[in-house]
């Protein structure tokens, strides 16, 4: 797929966040793969879910820094990192649904164990319900540099996998491209979702 057509499907992507409710009131943050030094990247304070292509900017993996002057998305620095590490990284998507929100402050360790779902399978690689999915948990921080380099350490010893979550924040995912990081998600936020309810339900 060329990356224009990466673009147009991940606008249709953010369209479905948007009308989803995983990117209220401006949050959440989308971006592409755009050859091997940059990324297309969501201008900071858009309203997520009614982007046009005019409303992504060129970003420089090194530097992170737009090249065109404009605002690039405060968390710019997650999806540097992530194409710098995992050069199989083709799309990026950062949601703030309530499920990961809420799951995230409930789930007290650094780490969302997914086990027992069928779901687990939407997740690229996973063939058994049987198996553990382990979705990591960040404390929230509006220091991102400070943040990526908690992220990077983790991952020295725990390779990140499809999606890391942010305390009370929400979800950052992705996959090899648009298509793959839009089904991460949908299978994610499902998961989150049956486990919240479970951990509701159980508790009573
Ligand atoms: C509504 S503020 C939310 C932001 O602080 C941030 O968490 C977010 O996801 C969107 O930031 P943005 O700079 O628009 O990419
Ligand atoms: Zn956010």
């Amino acid at each position: 797929m060329t990356e224009n057509l990466q673009l147009g499907a991940l606008l249709a992507a953010c369209h479905w966040i948007g009308q989803k409710g995983w990117s209220p009131a401006t949050g959440g943050n989308m971006s592409v793969r755009e050859g091997d030094a940059h990324c297309l990247i969501t201008e900071s304070g858009k309203d997520k879910g009614s982007l046009t292509a005019e409303d992504f900017l060129l970003v420089e993996l090194e530097s992170g820094l737009a090249p065109s002057g404009r605002r690039p998305s405060a968390e710019t620095g997650l999806h540097t990192m992530l194409y710098s590490r995992y050069p199989e990284t083709g799309a990026v998507l950062h949601t703030h649904s309530v499920n990961s929100t809420v799951l995230s402050r409930v789930e007290r360790s650094g780490a969302l164990v997914l086990e027992g779902y069928e779901m687990q399978k939407s997740l690229s690689g996973q063939t058994t319900h049987l198996d553990q999915v382990v979705i990591p948990i960040f404390d929230n921080s509006q220091d991102i540099s400070a943040l990526v380099q908690k992220i990077i350490a983790s991952s020295e010893h725990a390779p990140l996998q499809y999606g890391f979550l942010l305390r009370g924040h929400g979800l950052t995912c992705w996959g090899r491209d648009v298509a793959e990081a839009r089904r991460h998600l949908e299978g994610l936020e499902f998961l989150f979702q049956c486990e919240l309810q479970r951990r509701l339900l159980e508790a009573k």
